[in-house]
């Protein structure tokens, strides 16, 4: 078995839990509060700006043409492409894009999640590294997705069906050149370095977890600013 088969198959009772939890019932059950919805946005339109920069940093540790031109096009979808994503949510709730995130916030989850990638991009200088700590995000939507769809038969009115749609399609590329990398970096390296790369990929697959449940609980800081 390749390593990203075997990462992947480590991971799959954690995106069961992911799928069972409040927020992604949810999605599935066309339920979920407007509240849950903005505090996740106002999050992630932050986090994805960050994940768009961590691709900038692997640049320097790749080689071809080829590794630079699909890095290049992930910066643009990550810091674009994805907005697609938010609208169908921010259509759900019925407010503006851009009034619900202009006062996004780094909740406690999120600061630690994007803290895991940018450590592991300046403390390594190999690239798999930080891959391992960043594959997870399209794994783990792509695997809910596949999931919900598989699972329901979400009638024409599903109003979240689309969020589904959308991480079921524009994943897959994206998941062949991460798993390339990570299955090369595992054919040359030691066994010591490939537990921390192992590693990197499953605390973020909980990452990913405790990301919904931040959003659910609406999560804060626990302190008063003046
Ligand atoms: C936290 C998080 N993880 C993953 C994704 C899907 N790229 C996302 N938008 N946000």
């Amino acid at each position: 078995m390749r390593f990203s088969e075997r990462l992947q198959q480590q991971v799959e009772p954690i995106i069961e839990r992911i799928y069972q939890d409040e927020f992604i019932q949810g999605f599935v059950n066309d339920d979920i509060s407007t509240e849950a919805i903005k505090h996740y946005l106002k999050a992630d339109a932050r986090y994805l700006n960050e994940f768009a920069k961590v691709y900038a940093l692997l640049i320097p540790k790749v080689n071809s043409k080829e590794e630079i031109k699909f890095l290049v096009e992930q910066i643009e979808f990550a810091s674009s492409g994805e907005v697609g994503a938010h609208q169908i949510l921010a259509d759900y709730i019925g407010e503006p894009y851009l009034e619900v995130i202009k006062d996004g916030a780094w909740y406690p989850t999120a600061d630690h999640y994007i803290k895991h990638m940018y450590y592991n991009a300046y403390a390594h200088e190999h690239a798999a590294y930080t891959i391992a700590a960043m594959a997870p995000c399209p794994y783990v939507y792509r695997r809910l997705a596949q999931m919900a769809l598989e699972r329901n038969n979400f009638s024409d009115n599903h109003k979240l069906k689309e969020w589904f749609n959308f991480y079921l399609k524009g994943m897959d590329e994206l998941m062949v050149y991460l798993d390339g990398w990570l299955n090369d970096f595992s054919e040359s390296c030691s066994e010591a370095e490939l537990k921390v790369v192992e590693r990197n990929f499953l605390e973020s697959t909980v990452h990913e977890r405790n990301f919904f449940n931040m959003a659910f609980t609406k999560q804060d800081w626990e302190f008063e600013v003046e």
